[in-house]
């Protein structure tokens, strides 16, 4: 009884999180001729957020697009920034993902619109370097966005990218080994879990990411 008077409200919710969250994306998919939304941030029937006052509240347990935290179901957006595609280290960046044992769900190359940049990056609107940030990402020279899943995959990935400034980037991280500038620090990785679903809702249709189980995987993600 308990169970399907949670599952309308849930269903419930799902539906009005949809239309309270599909707004930028829209403007975001228009732009770029490309299927995106916040609306696949909802998993199958089962909401994942409450609504109040507009703003979206994850629900403790739930599963969103971005898989469910601290399982190996865990997926983190991951992003080369055009600066990391002209210095062709498109296949360095992936190879530490991969050798570490993470899988990837999904990747593509493409041109973010300003709206898609904006709405990515909306939590440093009122930042000064927000304008020139929105430029580089948009300058024509493509990102590579992806999603990587596996455990722990959203703190793992920060620290195989490194700090923000690659002044204080670890020398082993990406940053660290192949970046000088906080402008121009070559990757992006989600920092939390809620950071993680809005990014993969918004670059990724829940149809692009693909299931698949890696030959590797059982003698990477298991803790006995
Ligand atoms: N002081 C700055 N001057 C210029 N650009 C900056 C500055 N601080 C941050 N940025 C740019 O804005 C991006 C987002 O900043 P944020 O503070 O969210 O760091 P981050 O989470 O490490 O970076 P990202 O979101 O790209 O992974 C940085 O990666 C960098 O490209």
């Amino acid at each position: 009884m308990f169970a399907n008077t949670l599952r309308s409200t849930l269903r419930a919710a799902s539906r009005s999180s949809v239309r309270a969250l599909s707004t930028a994306p829209a403007k975001a998919a228009v732009s770029n001729g490309l299927t995106l939304g916040l609306a696949g941030a909802v998993v199958g029937s089962y909401a994942v957020y409450q609504v109040s006052m507009n703003k979206p509240v994850l629900l403790e347990g739930a599963k969103t697009i971005a898989g469910e935290k601290g399982t190996v179901s865990e997926r983190s957006f991951i992003m080369i920034k055009p600066d990391g595609v002209s210095r062709q280290l498109v296949g360095k960046i992936v190879s530490r993902f991969e050798e570490r044992g993470y899988k990837l769900v999904a990747i593509k190359s493409l041109t973010p619109s300003p709206a898609l940049a904006q709405e990515h990056y909306s939590d440093l609107s009122s930042r000064p370097f927000f304008g020139g940030l929105v430029k580089y990402i948009t300058s024509g020279t493509p990102v590579v966005a992806m999603v990587w899943e596996g455990k722990d995959v959203i703190r793992q990935g920060r620290r195989i990218v490194g700090a923000t400034n690659p002044l204080e980037s670890d020398p082993g991280s990406v940053r660290g080994q192949y970046a000088v500038s906080v402008g121009r620090n070559l990757i992006h990785a989600s920092d939390s879990f809620d950071a993680a679903t809005k990014e993969i809702g918004l670059w990724f249709a829940e149809t692009e990411l693909s299931q698949y189980e890696p030959t590797t995987w059982n003698w990477v993600m298991a803790d006995n």
